[in-house]
């Protein structure tokens, strides 16, 4: 799989991500802070099993239906990857990308890197919580790995949020990390992803630290707990359309 979005953003990955290598008496929580930002692109490259394909999809998905003059939203933009991904494929359509972290140091890191391209495409890059944003005039949003962060009843309100956002035929890409009811499943993709994090160079230390760092802060949801809401708020459209092990990016077209 060509992992594009590396290669053709060389200066998105400068440094090896080996927050958790060392250990630590007291894991803390996990947040998005400098030193997160400093390393997220290795990070998440390394975490996430299909993180360039579903960048690239991001693009694609953006070229069939982002309509002239309207808004792309990408809610939890970090260093702009999906941002970047987008503009590269709607330039010719006069809109605006709101692109929107509450995380300052990612927010700093995104417009250095949107900065380094040209486009006719404007990002409106905003340092705001996703939950006080307003949406309005979306042909497209975009939560890739976001929602997983809030709380039960945040994710419902945002979504609301989002459906009510959206013109008619408007679309949201949701990618998040799954958790499975039947416990040989969840086991069996849970290995499956430990065995890609090792792959990836990171130790058991590295991983068991940044396990406990995620517990009480990252709480998947199952697949039909996504489905539902989507279904709930209105989506008349609901799909996966990329899962590798218990990571995977669904659609929902209003
Ligand atoms: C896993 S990262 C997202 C990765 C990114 N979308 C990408 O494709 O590379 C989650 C991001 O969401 C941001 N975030 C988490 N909760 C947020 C909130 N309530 N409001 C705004 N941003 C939030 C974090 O700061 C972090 O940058
Ligand atoms: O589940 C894990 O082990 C992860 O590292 C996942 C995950 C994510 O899904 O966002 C968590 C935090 C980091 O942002 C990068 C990846």
């Amino acid at each position: 799989m060509a992992d594009y979005v590396f290669n053709y953003y060389p200066q998105m990955n400068p440094s090896q991500d080996t927050i958790y290598a060392q250990a630590s008496e007291h894991i803390q929580d996990f947040k998005f802070d400098a030193q997160v930002a400093g390393v997220f692109n290795d990070m998440i490259r390394r975490s996430v099993p299909g993180y360039a394909q579903i960048i690239n999809t991001l693009g694609d998905i953006a070229k069939q239906y982002v309509q002239p003059h309207t808004q792309v939203y990408d809610l939890g933009c970090s260093l702009g990857a999906a941002t970047l991904s987008i503009r590269r494929q709607i330039d010719d359509r006069q809109c605006q990308i709101v692109a929107v972290d509450n995380s300052q140091s990612m927010i700093e890191r995104c417009q250095q890197n949107i900065d380094a391209y040209v486009s006719e495409t404007q990002v409106n890059l905003v340092c705001a919580d996703i939950r006080d944003i307003e949406i309005n005039n979306a042909s497209m949003v975009v939560l890739n790995f976001t929602l997983q962060f809030l709380s039960p009843q945040d994710r419902e309100q945002l979504m609301a949020k989002i459906y009510r956002g959206l013109n008619p035929g408007g679309i949201l890409v949701l990618s998040e990390k799954l958790r499975f009811e039947d416990e040989p499943i969840q086991d069996l993709l849970d290995g499956l992803h430990l065995n890609f994090k090792r792959a990836n160079g990171y130790s058991e230390l590295e991983i068991s630290q940044k396990r406990s760092a995620l517990e009480n802060v990252m709480k998947p949801d199952t697949y039909p707990t996504h489905e539902q809401r989507l279904k709930a708020q209105g989506f008349r459209h609901v799909s996966l359309w990329f899962q590798c092990f218990n990571f995977a990016s669904m659609v929902a077209i209003k």
